[in-house]
């Protein structure tokens, strides 16, 4: 017998949904969803496009889609990307067409962007259900950026500036989920994922 809810919303199985998950640079997003894909290799995790230069070890086509400013003026233009932004002065955007095609097909979709984004998919597709990751404390926030070490200063504070701005947007989103723990984080995240509140 299915589970109440229908046969896709059993723990492990999130609803066909979008979920957004946002918060200020640093505070984790990466850990956790990253702790989410172990979780579940179902969900289909967007790969953004982003002009900003890849950092030691991360991999084009995995952690981004590594492009350049030229390009992503083309596919604004082309309508291809869902969102996009601004950001600590690089651009970021996320390609429209995978993330269509994973809800279409039934599988549950994660995106993992800043504030003006997640407006904008509020505003697209009100049904999506938007998280916000919040820290511990902005002392423990100021720490992670820090102790990551890859941002000069002027990045640094620039990201922490902007820190500000998304943490008192808090209320705009439908659920915020402190990263004290990855794991834990990660597990609330689903919980959120498998419940049908919209
Ligand atoms: N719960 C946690 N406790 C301690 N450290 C953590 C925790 N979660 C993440 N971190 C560390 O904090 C730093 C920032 O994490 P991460 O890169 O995942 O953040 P982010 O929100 O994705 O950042 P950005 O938006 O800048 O890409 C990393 O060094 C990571 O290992
Ligand atoms: N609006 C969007 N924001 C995005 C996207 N991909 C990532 N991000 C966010 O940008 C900042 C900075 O990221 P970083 O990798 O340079 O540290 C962070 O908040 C990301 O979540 C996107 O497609 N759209």
């Amino acid at each position: 017998m299915a589970a109440a809810g229908g046969p896709d919303s059993r723990r492990g199985t999130p609803r066909r949904r979008l979920t957004v998950v946002s918060g200020p640079s640093g505070v984790g997003k990466s850990s956790v969803v990253g702790q989410l894909r172990k979780l579940n290799p179902d969900i289909y995790f967007s790969v953004s496009v982003t002009t900003r230069p890849p950092r030691p070890g991360e991999v084009d086509g995995e952690h981004y889609h590594f492009i350049d400013r030229a390009t992503f003026d083309r596919m604004v233009a082309g309508g291809e990307l869902l969102e996009h932004a601004q950001f600590a002065g690089n651009w970021y955007g996320t390609p429209r067409q995978p993330v269509e095609r994973a809800l279409a097909e039934g599988r549950p979709a994660v995106l993992e962007i800043e504030l003006q984004g997640a407006r904008q998919v509020r505003a697209a597709m009100p049904e999506a259900c938007l998280v916000m990751l919040m820290p511990p404390s902005w002392d423990e926030l100021v720490g992670r950026l820090t102790a990551r070490g890859t941002e000069q200063q002027d990045a640094v504070e620039a990201r922490l500036a902007e820190a500000e701005r998304e943490l008192a947007a808090a209320g705009e989103f439908d659920a915020r989920v402190v990263n004290a723990d990855v794991r834990e984080a990660a597990e609330q995240l689903l919980d959120l994922m498998d419940q049908d509140f919209k």
